[in-house]
């Protein structure tokens, strides 16, 4: 094999509970993590010299911080370890919005772990995959093992679980949300009641960090106000996207036609199961 196209799909919170802060400043938090079928794609093509590159539609995200060079980088320090020799040639094509709460920079990682984990023959188990992603961000872990899931920790101690399926309008306000500055600022809700496996789907489920970034950002405070006239809404991770749940395409697609000329937004549908192991069990 010595090419692969892969995709990197989003993520939802379709909840975000802060249960507290650890005495490293990360906070301990509940979220559970849908899956959509939506995303970028990597397309990765096997060099025999030891170079690492990256080419981008988004000419801007072409820098040696992008996540995708980072993780591997990361994985080539580890084939160098079992003595490989190999290189990549990866181009990405970003899809998702940017900073979002989407994790489309943690999902690019993930893909490109498992993909050059294929393409170099490294043989790497999904665990130590995982632990390698959890160095490059919180979410990576959960792009890695590809399922829906109930995250505890700080989004890594992953319960998969299956949802009913639905259909998610996201919009992606025109603002910048630093999730640093959620994570750091005073008046952020941390000390919420933890939940158990048992009463997840009968517990209100909120995103401790929709209020503060609705004050920080009244624009995402007026997206919700358009989106909940649909349906039911919420902000995904420390935002700026939101989203909101609808039973079929038809009412999906109705308030995506009626969406302010100036916004983005688009439908995506839930998935248990990430394509990316169904692609890559296809390369099998
Ligand atoms: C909170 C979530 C929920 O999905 O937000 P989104 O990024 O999706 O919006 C993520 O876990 C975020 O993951 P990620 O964006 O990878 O964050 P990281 O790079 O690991 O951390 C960025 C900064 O956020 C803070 N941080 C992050 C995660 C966490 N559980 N506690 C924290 O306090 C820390 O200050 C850290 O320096
Ligand atoms: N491959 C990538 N795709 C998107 N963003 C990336 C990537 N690599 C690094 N980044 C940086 O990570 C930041 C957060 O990216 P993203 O994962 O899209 O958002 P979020 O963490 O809010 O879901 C971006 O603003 C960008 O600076």
């Amino acid at each position: 094999m010595t090419s692969l196209t892969l995709p990197a799909v989003a993520k939802l919170n379709l909840f975000l509970h802060i249960t507290g802060r650890r005495s490293d400043g990360y906070h301990n938090l509940q979220t559970l993590f849908q899956l959509l079928n939506v995303g970028d794609q990597l397309t990765f093509s096997l060099r025999q010299d030891n170079m690492l590159t990256l080419d981008c539609n988004d000419k801007a995200l072409i820098n040696n911080d992008n996540l995708v060079l980072r993780a591997a980088n990361l994985l080539q320090q580890i084939a160098q370890q079992q003595g490989i020799t190999a290189g990549c040639d990866i181009y990405l094509d970003k899809r998702l919005p940017m900073g979002g709460g989407l994790g489309g920079g943690s999902s690019d990682a993930a893909t490109t772990l498992l993909g050059l984990n294929k393409l170099w023959q490294l043989k790497l188990s999904t665990e130590k995959l995982a632990k390698l992603g959890l160095q490059l961000g919180a979410d990576v872990p959960l792009f890695v093992y590809g399922r829906t899931a109930f995250a505890e920790g700080v989004g890594e101690q992953l319960t998969p679980v299956d949802l009913a399926t639905k259909l998610y309008l996201i919009v992606t306000p025109d603002c910048h949300v630093s999730t640093a500055d959620i994570f750091t600022h005073p008046e952020l809700t941390r000390n919420s009641t933890a939940l158990t496996l048992d009463n997840l789907m009968q517990s209100p489920w909120r995103n401790d960090c929709q209020p503060l970034v609705e004050k920080l950002q009244p624009i995402v405070a007026k997206t919700l106000q358009w989106l909940v006239e649909y349906a039911p809404s919420r902000m995904t991770g420390t935002g700026a996207s939101v989203f909101a749940e609808f039973p079929d395409q038809t009412s999906a697609q109705h308030a995506l036609a009626n969406l302010p000329a100036d916004w983005r937004g688009f439908i995506a549908q839930g998935v248990n199961q990430s394509p990316l192991l169904a692609a890559l069990a296809d390369t099998e």
